[in-house]
C-alpha cells in the first residue's frame, strides 16, 4: 500500500525561553493507505498536540508532516477531524443535515450535491432520517455521529480522530467503535486515532503506535495481530487481544520494548480470562437488550 502520511522528527514546544513547554519531541512514523492506526499516550503526554500538528491546525517547531507526498503548511483540504467533544463542533441552531453540509460549502460542489452528500454521509451512521432534527434533540452518541458523518462527507482521504468516544457511555462507545470498522471497511479509509484508552486502541486498530510520558515520543510500534472482522465479545475476550492488550499497558508503564513475548502460562491465563470475560459480556449484552425491550 502507498504511504498516505509521513510524520519525520516532529516536534512542538509552547512558549519560548523559561516557560517553554516541549509536548511533542522528535517524533516519527508513516501510516500506509487504508490502514487504521491507533496512538495510545498517557494524559497530557502530547496527543493532540501531535494530532494538531498532522491536521495544519497547528504549526510544529520541529520536523515535518507530508500527506501524499505534499507538506502540510494548512488544514489540507482532503482531511478531516473527528473531536472528543461534539457537543462544541456542531452548530446547534443549524439542523443535522445543514450541519453536515457545512463544511462542503468551501467545496467546489452545487447545492443539490452538497445535499445528496450530506445525506448520503447521515446513512452511513445510520441517521438517514435524522435530517431535519436539530443536535440537541440526539443523544451524545447521536450526535458524535453525526460528527463523523460531517467528516466523511468530505470524503477525506485521511480521517484524523483525537479521543473519538471519550464523551459517551461504555455501550455507545461499543456501537460507534463498531461503526468506524464498518465505515472503514465500507469506504477503504485511513484512519490516525489517537486514544488513552488501551482496550480501544487495541480493538480498532491495525497497527497500536504506543507514546511515553510527556513530551510524546513513540516508544513502539505494534501490529495487532488480530483478525480483520472484529467483534466487542469474542476479540476482547480472545488470547490474542488479552496478551497484546497486556504489552500495551507494559509498555506504557515504562517496560522495555522488546523485551517480553507471552509465555505458555500466561497464554493459558488469558484462555480462562476468555472464558470468564465472554460469559461476563455476554451477561451484560443480555441485560441491556432486555432494558431496551422493557422500554
Ligand atoms: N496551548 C498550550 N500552551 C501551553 N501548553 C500547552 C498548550 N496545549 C497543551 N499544552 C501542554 O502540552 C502538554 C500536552 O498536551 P496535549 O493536550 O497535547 O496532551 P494529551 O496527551 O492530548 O492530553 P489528554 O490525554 O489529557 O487530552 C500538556 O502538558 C499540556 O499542558
Amino acid at each position: 500500500m502507498p504511504t498516505m502520511l509521513e510524520v519525520q522528527g516532529l516536534g512542538h514546544r509552547y512558549g519560548a525561553g523559561e516557560n517553554a513547554h516541549v509536548a511533542v519531541d522528535d517524533l516519527s512514523f508513516t501510516v500506509e493507505a487504508g490502514q487504521l492506526a491507533c496512538i495510545v499516550g498517557p494524559s497530557g503526554c502530547g496527543k493532540s498536540t501531535l494530532l494538531r500538528c498532522v491536521a495544519g491546525l497547528l504549526q510544529p517547531t520541529g520536523g515535518e508532516v507530508k500527506l501524499h507526498g505534499d507538506l502540510v503548511s494548512g488544514v489540507p483540504a482532503d482531511l478531516a477531524v473527528v473531536f472528543q467533544d461534539y457537543s462544541r463542533s456542531l452548530f446547534p441552531w443549524l439542523s443535522v443535515r445543514k450541519n453536515v453540509e457545512f463544511p462542503l460549502r468551501w467545496m467546489d460542489l452545487g447545492r443539490a450535491e452538497r445535499r445528496d452528500r450530506a445525506q448520503e454521509a447521515l446513512e452511513w451512521v445510520g441517521l438517514g432520517e435524522a435530517g431535519g432534527k436539530y443536535p440537541a434533540q440526539l443523544s451524545g452518541g447521536m450526535q458524535q455521529r453525526v460528527s463523523i458523518a460531517r467528516a466523511l462527507a468530505r470524503r477525506p482521504s485521511l480521517l484524523l480522530m483525537d479521543e473519538p468516544f471519550a464523551s459517551v457511555d461504555a455501550q455507545t462507545r461499543f456501537e460507534l467503535e463498531d461503526l468506524l470498522l464498518q465505515v472503514r471497511k465500507q469506504h477503504g479509509s485511513t484512519v490516525l486515532l489517537v486514544t488513552h484508552d488501551i482496550d480501544e486502541s487495541v480493538y480498532l486498530g491495525d497497527r497500536v503506535l504506543v507514546l511515553c510520558k510527556s513530551p510524546a515520543s513513540i516508544i513502539a510500534d505494534l501490529p495487532v495481530d488480530l483478525p480483520a472482522e472484529r467483534d466487542q465479545i469474542t476479540t476482547r475476550a480472545s488470547a490474542g487481544f488479552v496478551s497484546m492488550r497486556s504489552e500495551v499497558a507494559r509498555l506504557l508503564h515504562g517496560g522495555e520494548p522488546g523485551a517480553r513475548k507471552a509465555s505458555a502460562a500466561e497464554v493459558a491465563a488469558a484462555d480462562l480470562e476468555e472464558t470468564d470475560t465472554a460469559t461476563e459480556l455476554a451477561g451484560s449484552a443480555a441485560r441491556d437488550t432486555e432494558a431496551e425491550l422493557r422500554k
